[in-house]
């Protein structure tokens, strides 16, 4: 689904992304792993079209999207959820719910949608008419990715999601991205919970000063503990 080559990223002179290649095959779960600064964030970023300095390849579904800008990129089913959430303060969990969707629709077709996420989201069913920010923070994290999931996009580019949030909600939250696999959506992650990351992951790819430096199956670099203390923050 997604094919990266030879890609580059710059922040004025410093070259963050260097010669960064991977691939994302439909209904996986691909994790980019290391260090602070190893340049995670910033492939994500690009992907998005959010780094104008950069160069190499992006295919998603077999076409160039390196070049396209951030729309077209979500038209065409590609979601990101930061790592900082924009969470609208003042709404709702609904109508922050609400606020992921384009197209416009009526008001039964709106109200089926959210249904539908708040099934695979349990915790947000029950807060659907509280003020969205006086949830937690892990609450209000699934809230963002829930958000994402409106506009049902193909696949989802995941920035820290476990970052800051308590153990009992990362726990639910990695399940959370099972189910979501389970119901067809192809996810691109990158974390630093190297453990449970790997255990969902079909693959990881390991950043280092913006390079990759190793790839393997989440089961093999799961095993691999030299490779997770040398490159990961464990
Ligand atoms: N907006 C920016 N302007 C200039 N340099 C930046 C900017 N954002 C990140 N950098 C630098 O680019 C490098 C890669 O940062 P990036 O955030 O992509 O790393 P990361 O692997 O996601 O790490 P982290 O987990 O800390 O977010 C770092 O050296 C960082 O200081």
């Amino acid at each position: 689904m997604l094919k990266v080559q030879g890609l580059n990223a710059w922040y004025d002179r410093s070259h963050v992304v260097q010669d960064v290649s991977f691939e994302v095959g439909t209904g996986e779960i691909v994790t980019l792993m290391g260090r602070n600064g190893a340049g995670k964030t910033t492939t994500l970023r690009t992907l998005m079209g959010l780094v104008s300095k950069r160069s190499g390849s992006a295919q998603f579904n077999g076409s160039e999207m390196l070049a396209d800008a951030a729309h077209t990129r979500f038209h065409a089913g590609l979601a990101y959820v930061p790592e900082e959430r924009r969470i609208v303060a003042g709404l709702t969990v609904r109508e922050n719910l609400q606020l992921g969707i384009t197209a416009s629709r009526n008001r039964h077709e709106m109200a089926a949608m959210i249904e539908e996420i708040a099934a695979t989201f349990p915790r947000l069913k029950e807060r659907l008419n509280q003020d969205a920010t006086s949830m937690s923070g892990g609450e209000q994290q699934m809230l963002a990715i829930a958000r994402a999931m409106m506009a049902r996009p193909k696949m989802i580019l995941l920035d820290e999601p476990s970052e800051g949030i308590m153990p009992l909600l990362v726990d639910e939250m990695f399940h959370l991205f099972t189910r979501m696999k389970q119901a067809g959506t192809t996810i691109l992650l990158v974390e630093q919970n190297v453990e449970r990351a790997l255990r969902i992951s079909d693959r990881a790819y390991i950043l280092d000063q913006g390079q990759v430096v190793h790839t393997g199956s989440g089961e093999e670099l799961l095993a691999d503990r030299e490779i997770q203390e040398r490159y990961c923050a464990v």
